[in-house]
């Protein structure tokens, strides 16, 4: 295993060029199983969650050509049968929207329950009354997810009791094949839902609303193959425009959907830095002084984004007042908190909320990444901190953010990984 070494205190200046959504590429791979013919994605991620998809599918079926680059082309002609076993599912979230795909290609499927970054209980008890709604029939059996649907899936009025994400991306994949039609209400708005719509309705689905409450999905009885550009990543983008904030300095964010992060560039520009954007670029600038405290809570799209919460945090550590951060996505995505606490930054969490007193200096530490989003709070801390910092357990950054230790490093920053012997 390998570790991230950062020796930090200096400002970062440069360019970083955006990837591809992970979250979005993830969904996009699955699109593949709704097809005989050829699935290629450009602008993707080269990521262990896409690689993981990868082998996921490969297993059941899909020839993946990857070339290397940033370019991916899957292809399920036939498929080895329909069942997703523990070992690759438990890696990660997405891989649990096979089922759907699955049921609505072959009529019955097995699916292990997922795993994924531990920041909550997160049960996946809306995809399956969404499906269950679309007429499958399904039955838990050791960890797996039985499901059948016989005649086919048929459209239905499906509506979410609360906003998910993969609740949301799971009921379209199951219903984009299935006959009539299905309206999801209190549906989730992510950039990533618009872009998983763009890409099925590039196969010839024919569906409506995507990004907006409600969708309607009218079925079709066969999808085509499709090319499709995977929508820029507005986490990745985020990230680094924090790291910038935080450590300070002049960093030109490239390839981005500036309109993807409207919850975020206020609150940036309110802690201090200056904030310079047209659509694909954005520019974070901040030099001398600390940042201003700013209070901030997490909330679906278009609201500031959870899986930015870590991040936001580690600029309020060294702002000059105190801010209050509240979680409201996760009941447990805290947990980087007393890894920002052994770089000396003073927080206390009540529930819910985290009050964060910034203080003058963060300094270097051994820490542990315990997700992937609360690995990238360490990292930008680490780039802010004096000393050295030692981040153990990277898989987790692996996950989502590619090429990290290179993005950076052109930046100025100190970086380096390491293998990990400790
Ligand atoms: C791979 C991927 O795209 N992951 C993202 C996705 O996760 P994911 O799709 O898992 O997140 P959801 O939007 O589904 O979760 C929102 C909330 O709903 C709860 N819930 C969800 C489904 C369900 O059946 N029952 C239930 O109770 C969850 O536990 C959570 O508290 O959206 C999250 C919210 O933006 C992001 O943080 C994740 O990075
Ligand atoms: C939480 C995340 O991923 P997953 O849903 O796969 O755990 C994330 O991308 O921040």
């Amino acid at each position: 295993m390998d570790k991230i070494v950062i020796n930090g205190g200096t400002p970062l200046v440069g360019e970083i060029a955006i990837s591809g959504a992970k979250n979005s590429a993830i969904k996009l791979m699955a699109v593949s199983l709704l097809t005989d013919q050829k699935v290629t994605l450009t602008n993707m991620p080269r990521l262990r969650d896409t690689r993981s998809m990868a082998q996921l599918l490969n297993h059941l079926g899909v020839a993946v050509e990857d070339d290397a680059g940033n370019e991916m082309t899957l292809h399920a002609a036939k498929l080895n049968g329909a069942t997703a076993p523990y070992d690759l599912v438990r890696k990660m979230r997405a891989t649990f929207n096979v089922l759907g795909p699955l049921l609505a290609r072959e009529g019955h499927a097995k699916v292990s329950l997922p795993g994924g970054c531990a920041i909550g209980a997160r049960p996946v008890d809306l995809h399956l009354k969404a499906l269950e709604q679309l007429g499958a029939t399904i039955e838990l059996e050791e960890g797996y997810v039985v499901a059948s649907a016989k005649g086919g899936l048929k459209g239905a009025d499906i509506t979410f009791p609360f906003i998910s994400v993969g609740a949301t991306e799971h009921a379209m994949l199951s219903a984009v094949l299935a006959s009539g039609v299905t309206t999801l209400f209190n549906a989730a708005r992510e950039p990533e839902i618009i872009d998983l719509a763009a890409c099925l309705n590039g196969m010839g689905a024919k569906i409506t609303g995507a990004g907006r409450s409600e969708v309607r999905i009218e079925g079709v009885s066969k999808l085509s193959g499709v090319t499709h550009s995977v929508v820029p990543d507005r986490i990745e983008a985020g990230t680094y425009a924090l790291a910038a904030a935080t450590a300070g300095g002049s960093v030109r964010l490239t390839n981005i959907r500036s309109d993807h992060l409207g919850a975020l560039w206020p609150l940036i520009a309110q802690a201090g830095a200056k904030v310079s954007l047209d659509e694909t670029t954005v520019l974070i600038e901040r030099d001398g002084g600390r940042p201003r405290a700013v209070d901030m809570e997490t909330q679906a799209y278009p609201g500031f984004p959870t899986d930015l919460q870590a991040q936001f945090m580690g600029l309020m550590c060294l702002a000059d007042g105190v801010s209050i951060i509240r979680e409201n996505i996760f009941e447990n995505r805290f947990m980087h908190c007393p890894e920002l606490s052994r770089m000396g930054a003073d927080i206390t969490v009540r529930g819910r909320e985290a009050v964060v007193r910034g203080v003058e200096q963060l300094r270097g530490a051994p820490v542990m990444a315990t997700d992937l989003r609360a690995s990238a709070s360490l990292i930008n801390c680490a780039l802010a901190a004096k000393g050295e910092t030692h981040i153990g357990r990277v898989y987790h950054l692996d996950r989502g953010f590619e090429h990290i230790e290179v993005k950076l490093g052109q930046c100025g920053a100190n970086i380096k990984r390491v293998p990990d012997n400790g």
